[in-house]
């Protein structure tokens, strides 16, 4: 049988995986993870591009991984490197026929694609990218890219009308044994660049392991054994504890669980229990999930600027430093957006609703570059997705496509809604809420 290299990126899971059970069929299959390092390099404003909290859920995610592929007689290639220098050497060591892996949509990443692609060629190796991030199949929009709707509503609308979900790959049950090549290891936090794990915060309402093991437990646990599904769209906009909203954003933005697998176990829940507002919600949330990855496919590297995907070129955007420092630390003095920026600081994790108004208060109180906003989020984040996080971005500084112009908040009028008690605010910086 001829050796297949499967390359694991942000799909690391064997469920509902269609490039790795592609690669699987297509001969001997050789799973290599390579932690590419210039994720771990450090960004303009000199914070590493995956910070702490990412990095201790892929190491979980990546042990995993590891682990599940061992169970059915594989194992996991981990490199720690350049992934098109990797990924072409293993495959001319093995003497490989192919290599498979999952397709991305943003500038990093196909550059990598396009660099591997090139070392590949005179070794007359192909490479087989195949879409599996989000839960509307690319190939099945009823339109071309260039003509995605520029509003939400109308997106949501046309794919609903005209596009069914496709239904999830089981994974492998059995694969080859790994041979000739040395496995190597998980590198260490210091390896990585950090001097040690985080710490965790008792207060978090992010308390989980990375891996798709883990993924499907909470899962399971949100859907089925504590039955918050049901609730969802009620509870959805709190700001403390673990079940206020699903927690499911780490696990799929490493791919540790598909959002078909999610789509699948909501439907199975509305036929055993019932749909109502809240199931459908959960839903309505991955379909907007979805639209920031096809948003991204549209719009390339507009994405990443400052004037957007309008490309507006009119607004100022100030880089005053201090007052950007400020917002970081959680000292701005309005205490709603303090505790968030707390909380994320010291946990990884901020809600929703958080994240709509510290974003909305930096751009549009503060009038700073929201591009340090994001770029400040993609270290801090423990759930950072490219196309998500830069996507709403653009939305709320008002270089997206909303037709709202941007999302300016009333912060007091907010904290006052979501956080009546203070319970939060006083959670994050103290009884005396002066931050
Ligand atoms: C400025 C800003 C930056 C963000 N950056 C990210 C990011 O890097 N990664 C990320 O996963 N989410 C991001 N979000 C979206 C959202 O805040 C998180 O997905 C959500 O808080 C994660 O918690 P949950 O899984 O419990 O969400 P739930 O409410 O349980 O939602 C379920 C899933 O739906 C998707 N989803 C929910 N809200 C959104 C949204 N607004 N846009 C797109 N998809 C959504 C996520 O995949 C989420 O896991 C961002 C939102 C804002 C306003």
């Amino acid at each position: 049988m001829q050796n297949i290299i499967f390359w694991f990126r942000n799909d690391l899971r064997l469920h509902d995986n269609e490039a790795f059970l592609e690669a699987s069929k297509a001969g001997t299959v050789i799973p290599v993870y390579v932690f590419d390092t210039r994720y771990f390099e450090k960004n303009f404003l000199g914070l590493k591009r995956t910070g702490v909290f990412r990095t201790k859920f892929l190491l979980e995610t990546v042990e995993d991984l590891r682990k599940n592929l061992q169970k059915l007689g594989s194992d996991l290639i981990v490199r720690t490197g350049h992934a098109e220098e990797i990924i072409a050497q293993i495959a001319t060591d093995l003497e490989a026929a192919a290599i498979y892996a999952s397709k991305e949509v943003t500038q990093d990443e196909t550059t990598i694609e396009a660099l591997l692609s090139k070392q590949l060629k005179p070794l007359n190796i192909d490479i087989d990218l195949i879409w599996s991030a989000t839960l509307f199949h690319a190939r099945d929009l009823p339109f071309q890219i260039n003509f995605l709707p520029k509003v939400f509503t109308d997106f949501r609308k046309k794919i609903e009308k005209s596009t069914k979900v496709r239904e999830t790959f089981d994974a492998p049950t059995q694969l080859a044994k790994v041979e000739g090549i040395d496995l190597g290891h998980i590198p260490t936090y210091q390896e990585l660049g950090f001097e040690s794990e985080p710490v965790s915060d008792e207060r978090s309402a992010f308390t989980f392991t990375g891996g798709e093991t883990e993924g499907l437990k909470r899962l399971n646990e949100y859907i089925w054994q504590k039955d918050l599904l049901k609730n969802y769209k009620e509870t959805r906009n709190g700001l403390i504890g673990t079940d206020y909203s699903s927690k499911l954003s780490p696990w799929l933005s490493l791919g540790c669980l598909s959002p078909r697998q999610v789509y699948e176990e909501v439907k199975k829940y509305e036929a055993e229990a019932g749909a109502n507002e809240s199931t459908y919600w959960l839903i309505f949330e991955l379909i907007w999930r979805d639209y920031f990855y096809f948003m991204a496919l549209k719009h390339g590297t507009r994405m990443f600027k400052a004037s957007g995907i309008k490309n507006d070129l009119m607004k100022q955007w100030s880089r005053h430093k201090p007052t950007f420092e400020s917002w970081v630390k959680g000292e701005t003095g309005e205490p709603f957006i303090d505790a968030n920026m707390r909380e994320i600081q010291l946990t990884g994790y901020m809600s929703n609703r958080g994240r709509q108004n510290v974003a909305s208060y930096l751009a549009h109180n503060l009038g700073i570059d929201w591009t340090w906003g994001a770029a400040y989020f993609e270290s801090a984040l423990i759930d950072y997705d490219v196309c998500i996080n830069w996507g709403n971005w653009n939305y709320i500084a008002g270089v997206g496509n909303d037709p709202q112009e941007g999302r300016k908040f009333d912060i007091a009028q907010q904290a006052n809604f979501y956080d009546p008690d203070q319970a939060y605010v006083k959670l994050w910086l103290g009884e005396n809420i002066h931050s």
